[in-house]
């Protein structure tokens, strides 16, 4: 009998600064809305299958109360985590500069360079409002993840733009990294062979 093969599953995290729209991205992604209010994160998964190239993922997002100087990286991102989402505000320098700690962090932990990961400039619809202005230029964010070998891309969770591109560049990274050796192959998914007979020992 040929041995079915489970869906790969993948542990994807979110990270960056406190408010800089995390939550907001994963919601909009999972379930289509947008929220102005802001309610501090309290870290939480939450599940959903992405497709990539015609396969099924089973993902988990890890949403995670906002990073600061003092509380830039738990370990436990560090164990069992295929890909990184690193978020910063298009509208806010100092999201910025703690993406660049956050990366470092990271590749201590994991002990290589090779981290799949994914930068996002988000909140990019604040910066063509008038109460605010962009303070990081793309190019600039380009730089950034040209620097550290990750994708980029820019974001508004609010107006829906590129959300879903975030999951499926991260799965693509993981993918490549997949290529390179980062992820142990998955185990065939054991096969259920039915008992008829019972032995009395
Ligand atoms: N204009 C605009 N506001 C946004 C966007 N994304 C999030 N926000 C607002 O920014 C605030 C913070 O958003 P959250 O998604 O809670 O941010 P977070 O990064 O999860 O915050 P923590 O829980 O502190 O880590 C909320 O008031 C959101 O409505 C966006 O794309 N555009």
């Amino acid at each position: 009998m040929a041995s079915k093969v489970a869906p790969k599953r993948r542990k994807i995290v979110v990270l960056g600064s406190r408010s800089v729209g995390k939550s907001s991205l994963i919601v909009q992604y999972i379930e289509n809305h947008f929220n102005e209010n802001y309610y501090p994160t309290i870290e939480h998964n939450v599940p959903k299958t992405i497709k990539l190239n015609g396969i099924e993922y089973d993902c988990e997002i890890i949403d995670t109360a906002g990073q600061d100087e003092f509380s830039i990286f738990n370990s436990k991102h560090a164990i069992g985590i295929h890909g990184y989402i690193l978020v910063y505000s298009v509208a806010s320098r100092n999201s910025f500069n703690m993406i660049q700690p956050l990366y470092d962090r990271i590749i201590d932990y994991r002990g290589t360079e090779d981290v799949p990961c994914v930068i996002v400039g988000s909140k990019t619809d604040l910066g063509a409002s008038q109460l605010y202005s962009r303070q990081i230029e793309a190019s600039e964010g380009e730089k950034l993840a040209h620097q550290n070998h990750a994708a980029w891309i820019e974001t508004s969770a609010k107006s829906n733009t590129n959300i879903g591109k975030v999951f499926e560049l991260c799965l693509a990274e993981i993918e490549k990294g997949a290529q390179r050796n980062l992820i142990a192959p998955e185990p065939p998914a054991p096969v259920q062979t039915q008992q008829t007979r019972c032995i009395i020992m």
